[in-house]
């Protein structure tokens, strides 16, 4: 997805550094101008505001020009009061001016960022499950926190550090020709070599700062999992190899940042120090012209006045190179993940899955993840509506790909998913998952009370629903124990549940929907023996009334399947009801006296227990 270009590759080639420079701006100007034009209107008035700003501020040498010759040296008591009073009015003007500006430009920004944002999170949610299978969550972190703030950064910088500036030395060089031909064409041909003179650090700048954001991506990513993985951290002892992991990591960025920081600060040294020893070479000349009087005291010292500022607003623009940099560095990468397209689309003409009526069919159906040498393959199953499909066999045999196939997660490499004859790929997959209703194998909540966690299946359910579904989950007893009751929150992720506790409430989510299909990826793995017997009644109960779709090791679960299927290594080895697959004596009969033995001293202690 993004491009893993080492550092050194972009370094040691001048012309090519300077193309990935070119068309980062020219990338940055494309990426952000669909984002402005809601604001056209807006940008109008700003311009108006900033044009109208710059031209306030060089009113001042003119004025100080004319106050000089004409005031003091000529001692003209009307043009001084005039010259004083222009200025009092301007200077309150400019400043009235400025406030408007920056707060037009402040707020358009910042609604062009949150734009951007928005649109950025709507196309991270639009990406199918390989995207979330495959992309660190560090990297989609990174692009949300630091490549966005370096936008913001660069956006906002955008009126005071580049379009005033750049107004002021257009201003500035008028000025300069107006006072004096000589001195403004000196002005006019030295000024841009002192911008030519840090492009050279610019560009380096430019290149390490897109190298800087993707270390940072990684390092997000580290501190993300380090954070996630403290209990196998502290179990295992692993802290001091975390830490070297990381500092490994840290290292790395440490050395492109001291690299991006120093070409940062060269671009404005560079700058200020060619502003020095352009100064006093026009000024010994301007001074030596004035003493000739060749040239009035009052335009030397105007002059004086628009050449500091001309050299301060192109310092300006030198110093928000470097922000510029950042900018394009992460727009970038904004576009990098903004390329990616989801793979699993609903064609232009899908329709809605109508109502489930028949039956679910796989059709000798074929599969294997990209870049993986795991393949399931003449898969054909037919699920009647109403009935209750096991599914189970070793690890990794192949169980939750046919979830995922069921799901429309993947896209089956050969033969269809169909339900009632239609091929899912065919209809809208809003239709086809709002039909279903999972419980996955990890139980994830979100960080709000209990009864958000259960409503978010189904938001117009009443909180009798709420109740009676997890009345069924067997939850409900615990939660009414709870001081909050379903107004507890739950913590991130549900951490302040056990893993039991959250299965149920994760049970009862998918129940509350009422839906046309169960679909259960080992929903029971985390209960003990007890509540999980009564889950599998009630879970029984529900498969009377519409389709289940169960996924298990615990063979019990399934007991009462009316048909289960065996997989092992991605093939359908035996199929059958209960019985009939423990009396074939396979794999299935296999699994099933093992699963007894390693239970029977459990239930005996069970037992034991309870007299
Ligand atoms: N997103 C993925 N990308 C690549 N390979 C995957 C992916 N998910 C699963 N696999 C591989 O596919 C195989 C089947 O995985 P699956 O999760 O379907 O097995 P399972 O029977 O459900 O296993 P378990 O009982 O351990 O949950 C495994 O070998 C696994 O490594």
């Amino acid at each position: 997805m993004s491009k893993e270009a080492p550092v050194d590759e972009y370094l040691d080639d001048e012309e090519e550094a300077e193309d990935v420079s070119a068309a980062d701006v020219k990338a940055l100007i494309a990426f952000v101008l669909p984002f402005c034009k809601p604001y056209k209107g807006f940008f109008a008035i700003l311009m108006l505001l900033v044009l109208t700003e710059a031209a306030l501020n060089f009113s001042f040498p003119l004025v100080t020009q004319y106050l000089i010759d004409e005031g003091l040296i000529k001692k003209e008591w009307e043009a001084l009061v005039r010259s004083i009073a222009f200025m009092g009015i301007a200077a309150i003007t400019v400043s009235m001016v400025a406030l408007v500006a920056d707060y037009m430009y402040t707020r358009v920004f910042s609604s062009v960022v949150k734009d951007i944002r928005q649109h950025l999170f709507d196309h991270v949610q639009s990406m199918s499950m390989p995207f979330f299978h495959t992309t660190p969550t560090g990297t989609v972190l990174s692009r949300f926190s630091g490549d966005l703030v370096a936008v913001e950064t660069g956006l906002v910088g955008i009126v005071p550090l580049f379009i005033m500036p750049f107004l002021e030395v257009i201003y500035a060089t008028i000025l300069m020709f107006m006072f004096d031909i000589w001195l403004g064409l000196i002005g006019a041909l030295i000024f841009p070599l002192i911008l030519w003179w840090p492009r050279i650090f610019a560009r380096k700048a430019f290149n390490h700062a897109y190298e800087k954001r993707q270390t940072e991506g990684h390092l997000l990513g580290a501190v993300q999992e380090n954070v996630a993985a403290q209990p196998v951290i502290k179990a295992f002892g692993m802290a001091d190899r975390a830490r070297h992991a990381f500092s490994l990591v840290n290292g790395t960025w440490f050395g492109i940042a001291r690299r991006t920081n120093f070409a940062s600060a060269l671009v404005e040294r560079t700058a200020q120090t060619g502003l020095y020893v352009v100064h006093i070479i026009v000024f010994a000349l301007g001074s030596y012209w004035a003493f000739t009087d060749r040239i009035t005291v009052g335009t030397i010292i105007a002059f004086e006045g628009v050449f500091l500022s001309m050299g301060y607003a192109l310092t300006n623009v030198t110093q928000y190179v470097p922000t510029l940099a950042q900018a394009a560095g992460s727009i970038h990468h904004l576009n990098d993940m903004l390329q990616v397209k989801p793979t699993m689309v609903d064609p232009p003409d899908a329709k809605e899955l109508q109502p489930f009526a028949r039956e679910i069919t796989f059709e000798n159906v074929a599969f294997n993840y990209p870049g993986s040498s795991f393949r399931t393959e003449g898969l054909s199953v037919t699920v009647p509506k109403g009935s209750f499909l096991g599914i189970v066999g070793p690890s990794g045999s192949g169980k939750s790909t046919f979830l995922n196939l069921l799901m429309r997660f993947y896209d089956p490499g050969e033969g269809r998913v169909a339900i009632d004859g239609v091929d899912i790929r065919s209809v809208s997959q809003a239709s086809l998952r709002e039909q279903m209703a999972v419980v996955f194998q990890e139980s994830f909540l979100f960080n709000t009370t209990i009864a958000e966690n259960i409503r978010m299946a189904y938001p117009q359910a009443t909180m009798e629903e709420i109740h009676d579904a997890a009345r069924q989950a067997e939850v409900h007893d615990f939660i009414m124990e709870l001081p909050e009751g379903y107004d507890t929150m739950v913590g991130e992720r549900g951490g302040q549940l056990s893993g039991g506790q959250r299965q149920r409430v994760a049970i009862a989510r998918a129940l509350v929907r009422n839906p046309a299909v169960l679909v259960l990826d080992e929903a029971t793995s985390a209960l003990d023996a007890a509540t999980e017997h009564k889950l599998n009644e009630t879970l029984s109960k529900i498969a009377e009334t519409r389709t289940v779709v169960s996924v298990t090791h615990r063979l019990g679960s399934v007991v009462t399947a009316d048909r289960i299927i065996v997989l092992d290594h991605g093939h359908i080895v035996e199929t059958g009801t209960h019985s009939a697959l423990v009396a074939q004596g396979g794999l299935y009969a296999n699994m099933w006296s093992r699963q007894r033995q390693s239970r029977r001293p459990e239930a005996e202690a069970e037992a034991d227990e309870d007299e």
